[in-house]
């Protein structure tokens, strides 16, 4: 039986004593990592996908997690992937998250967090009201939900595609597990998104990249710092 994931209590209750959390996403070399830490990153993310330029097979993911300081959580992206897959994963690379970022079931959500004791975030496409109803359902099995926009039909990619959904469709909404807002998140726009949504968590990929896999470190400190900026100082 998994150990039930306890999110920091400024996940849970919405609230922001420390700052938004930020998830830094597609991490693809040590330099990156260290730029997430020391921006402030709470989580990096590394993608198990062939498909994104921001793929990373289990060796190189192996050694970035080994690179990744302490308070930075190491989250593997994956996408329907098979207990084959997953078995082979979270045999070789030191994890604090799965992400499941495809259309797994919210059987399947279960299903693999039973099998790796591991706190599994389950990503969900949202266009339109009616795509709202599945925070509900993976609420109910998964630890954490990643409320992402939801792809154009003929992406190749389920995410990362640097689109951005209308907040306004989860504005004020809370569910009972902690969750994080994504999809086109820049620096330029995230404090906004963070004021409309009442995020306390945000993960982003594309929008602090010079190039397809290629994070900018000056990019990843300014949506960090930006996330934050609604933080009240005190004197
Ligand atoms: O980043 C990727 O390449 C990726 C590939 C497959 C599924 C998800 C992916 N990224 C996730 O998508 C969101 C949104 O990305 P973006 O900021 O709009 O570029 C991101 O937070 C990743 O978790």
């Amino acid at each position: 039986m998994p150990v039930k994931f306890v999110p920091p209590s400024s996940a849970r209750a919405g609230t922001r004593p420390g700052g938004v959390r930020v998830k830094i996403c597609g991490l693809t070399r040590p330099e990156h990592v260290g730029a997430a830490a020391e921006a402030g990153a709470v989580y990096g993310g590394f993608v198990f996908f062939p498909k994104s330029p921001r793929n990373v097979g289990i060796d190189r993911a192996r050694e970035l997690a080994l690179t990744a300081p302490l308070g930075l959580a190491k989250v593997a992206l994956t996408v329907n992937a098979d207990d084959a897959l997953l078995d082979e994963i979270t045999a070789r690379v030191p994890l604090d998250m799965i992400q499941l970022h495809g259309a797994e079931s919210p059987e399947r959500v279960a299903a693999i967090r039973a099998r790796y004791g591991l706190p599994v975030m389950k990503a969900v496409g949202i266009a339109e009201e009616a795509d709202l109803a599945a925070l509900d359902h993976y609420a109910a099995v998964a630890d954490q939900l990643l409320i992402d926009a939801k792809p154009p039909r003929d992406a190749a990619l389920p995410g990362g595609n640097g689109l951005a959904f209308d907040w306004r469709l989860i504005a004020g909404k809370s569910w009972q597990v902690p969750w994080m807002l994504a999809g086109g998140l820049t620096p330029d726009n995230v404090a906004e998104a963070v004021r409309l949504t009442g995020a306390a968590q945000v993960d982003v990929s594309s929008g602090v990249e010079s190039a397809p896999g290629e994070k900018d470190p000056a990019r990843v400190a300014a949506f960090v710092a930006a996330a934050r900026s609604d933080v009240p100082v005190l004197r």
